[in-house]
């Protein structure tokens, strides 16, 4: 496939030479100073675009190249007040687009362990759900889009829980509230991302966790979504492309 990475930082260059051990080419490499590129490409010489960028842009990026017909698989997060607007581009133009808060196989398996533990969960009301989510010092948006997931994987397995809100990081503000999911976001040196959930009651604790070593899990992610997306029209996700 000829791949156009959109998005040249840390996600680009950890997805690069993974596309290439895998028999890929790269069509362009755009990053902030090289945007306007974008559309100077020949639109017959891309087979997807791979889009890891920013909140701010992610959105004219998904949909310039949905304008293109050229598939999108996107990771960026903390743009998803748009994601309606997105997939009705999407229908209009019968195009591609796959979005997934995190690409890693590990973090998708670790999403349907949230929701089994949830549901298991639901007939002990003593048991209150709160997060924890630590990254480096770069990431712009807070809670993490996986953080957003997993609240949202509880959201729906807990009748009793009506939302998630972020825990104030003044810990003399802690979230008494049992009725919503407190958020902690942590941002630490290069963590490439942790996730942790857990369930506390007076007496004790149940804890599961997800801890990247890398960004590699991501990026391999990544490609294979950008490779099983060929020949397909729609709106997916990992589940899709695990279920098929
Ligand atoms: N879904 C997933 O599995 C993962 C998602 N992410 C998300 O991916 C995004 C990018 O993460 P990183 O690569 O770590 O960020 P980064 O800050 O290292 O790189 C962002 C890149 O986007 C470029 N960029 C900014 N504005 C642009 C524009 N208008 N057009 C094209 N490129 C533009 C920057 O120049 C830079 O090359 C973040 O939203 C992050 O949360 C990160 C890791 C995994
Ligand atoms: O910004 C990051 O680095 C990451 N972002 C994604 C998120 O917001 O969940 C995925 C991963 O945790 C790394």
């Amino acid at each position: 496939m000829n791949i156009v990475l959109l998005g040249y930082g840390k996600m680009g260059k950890a997805i690069e030479p993974i596309a290439l051990e895998r028999g890929h080419q790269i069509a362009a490499r755009i990053d902030a100073t090289n945007r306007t590129e974008l559309e100077t490409l020949d639109a017959d010489s891309v087979d997807v675009v791979i889009e890891f960028s920013s909140p701010e842009s992610a959105v004219e990026n998904i949909k310039t190249c949905l304008e293109r017909g050229w598939p999108v698989v996107c990771g960026t997060t903390g743009w998803l007040s748009h994601r309606t607007e997105i997939e009705q581009l999407c229908a209009d133009k019968k195009g591609a687009f796959f979005y997934a808060s995190n690409y890693s196989i590990g973090v998708n398996l670790f999403f349907r362990l949230n929701k089994t533990l949830a549901k298991f969960m639901r007939n002990y009301p003593s048991y209150h759900a709160s997060m924890t989510e630590i990254h480096h010092t770069e990431k712009k948006d807070a809670p993490s889009g996986t953080a957003i997931t997993l609240a949202e994987g509880l959201l729906e397995n807990l009748p009793n829980l009506n939302g998630w809100v972020e825990q104030p990081t003044d810990k003399q503000a802690q979230i008494t509230s049992t009725d919503a999911v407190a958020i902690e976001s942590l941002r630490e040196g290069t963590v490439p991302g942790t996730h942790i959930v857990r369930f506390d009651s007076d007496v004790d604790r149940i804890e599961i966790a997800h801890i990247a070593h890398s960004r590699q899990g991501f990026a391999v992610g990544a490609v294979v979504a950008a490779e099983w997306v060929q020949g397909r029209t729609g709106v997916f996700s990992m589940d899709d492309l695990l279920d098929a």
